[in-house]
C-alpha cells in the first residue's frame, strides 16, 4: 500500500507540538501564547494553528484581529504577528505567524455552529492548506503550536489522522488547573495521547496560586501540586505550574487599547515570563528530533 504523503503546508516544518486540555476555560489558549513568546523570545521562527473552533481566541491575544489572511495559489498564508526577517531586532527574536479561524469569522463575537463532520472538515483543511513556510521569506518554521479545542471529540480524531503521516511530531503540552486536575478530563486527555502515540511532553497547571498585583508576591489560593503529583503517578514529566497573574489580562487589554504596543514587547516585563522559561526549557530538554 502506498504510504499517503505528509500534508506538504507542514513541509518545512521542523517540530510540532501541541497544547491539549480535558476542559474549556483552563488557559489553554494563553500557555499556547506564552508557549509561542518564549520560544520567539529565544530566536525560534514559530507558527500558530488555532483549531480551537469553540472560540478562537488567539488573534485576540497577539493583537491582530483586524488582520486579513491571505489565499495563495500554495494555499492561505498565516497572518504576520512578529517579524524578524531582516534581523533588525536587537534582541534575536524570532518571527512568529498566527492562523486561526478567527480572520475567516471576522468578528470577535460571531461563534461557529458547525455540526461536527463540517468542523472536522475545517480542521483538516488547517492542516492542508496553511502555508507554513514563511511566504515569500521562504523561512522555515522551526516550532508549530497548535491549538486544540478542549476535551477529546471527533475533531480531536480528525487532528490524530492528519498528523499520523506527518510524524515524527515532538508531542503535546496537557495544561491543567488545581481544579480540573483531580478529575476525569485529564486522563481522559493522557489516554488519548496514548491511543494515538501522541507523546506527552508533560503537564502544566495553570492558575496555580495567584500574583498579586500589588506587591508580586504568589499566594496559593487554591491547593496546588495536584499536577505534579498526577505527573509522578503517570511517570510522566511536571513542566511546572503558571499562577494566575491579572496583570497578564491587562496587557492584552493595554495591547487592544493602544496598537503601537504589543504583548510580544509588554511580555518582557511579566512576572510570568521567567516561569515560562523554565517551563519551556524543560520542554527543549526532550530534544525531539525535528521532521527534517
Ligand atoms: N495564568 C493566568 N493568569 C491570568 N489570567 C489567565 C491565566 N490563564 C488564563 N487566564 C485568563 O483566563 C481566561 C481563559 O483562558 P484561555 O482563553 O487561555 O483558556 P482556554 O482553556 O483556552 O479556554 P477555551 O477552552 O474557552 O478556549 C482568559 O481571559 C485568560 O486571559
Ligand atoms: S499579597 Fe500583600 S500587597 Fe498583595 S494583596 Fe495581599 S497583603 Fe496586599
Amino acid at each position: 500500500m502506498v504510504q499517503p504523503e505528509p500534508p506538504k503546508s507542514l513541509a518545512k516544518v521542523k517540530h510540532i507540538i501541541l497544547i491539549l486540555s480535558g476542559k474549556g476555560g483552563v488557559g489553554k489558549s494563553s500557555v499556547t501564547t506564552q508557549t509561542a513568546l518564549t520560544l520567539v523570545n529565544k530566536g525560534f521562527n514559530v507558527g500558530v494553528l488555532d483549531i480551537d473552533l469553540t472560540g478562537p481566541s488567539l488573534p485576540r491575544m497577539f493583537g491582530v484581529e483586524e488582520k486579513q489572511v491571505h489565499q495563495s495559489v500554495a494555499g492561505w498564508v498565516p497572518v504576520s504577528v512578529y517579524n524578524n526577517n531582516n534581523n533588525t531586532d536587537e534582541k534575536k527574536r524570532g518571527n512568529l505567524s498566527l492562523m486561526s479561524l478567527g480572520f475567516l469569522l471576522g468578528n470577535r463575537n460571531n461563534s461557529v455552529v458547525w455540526r461536527g463532520p463540517k468542523k472536522t472538515a475545517m480542521i483538516r483543511q488547517f492542516l492542508k492548506d496553511v502555508v507554513w513556510n514563511g511566504g515569500s521569506n521562504n523561512v522555515p518554521l522551526d516550532y508549530l503550536l497548535i491549538d486544540t479545542p478542549p476535551g477529546t471529540s471527533d475533531e480531536h480524531i480528525a487532528i490524530a489522522e492528519e498528523l499520523r503521516y506527518a510524524q515524527p511530531i515532538d508531542g503535546a503540552i496537557i495544561v491543567t488547573t488545581p481544579q480540573q486536575v483531580a478529575t476525569a478530563d485529564v486522563r481522559k486527555e493522557i489516554n488519548f495521547c496514548k491511543k494515538v502515540n501522541f507523546d506527552i511532553l508533560g503537564i502544566v497547571e495553570n492558575m496555580s496560586g495567584f500574583i498579586c498585583p500589588h506587591c508580586a508576591e504568589c499566594t496559593n489560593i487554591f491547593s496546588s501540586g495536584g499536577g505534579k503529583l498526577l505527573s509522578e503517578q503517570l511517570d510522566l514529566t511536571y513542566l511546572g505550574n503558571i499562577p494566575i497573574d491579572p496583570k497578564f489580562v491587562e496587557l492584552i487589554e493595554l495591547q487592544d487599547n493602544d496598537h503601537d504596543k504589543k504583548l510580544i514587547d509588554l511580555y518582557d516585563d511579566s512576572e510570568l515570563k521567567p516561569i515560562m522559561n523554565d517551563i519551556i526549557d524543560k520542554v527543549l530538554a526532550k530534544d525531539c528530533p525535528a521532521r527534517f
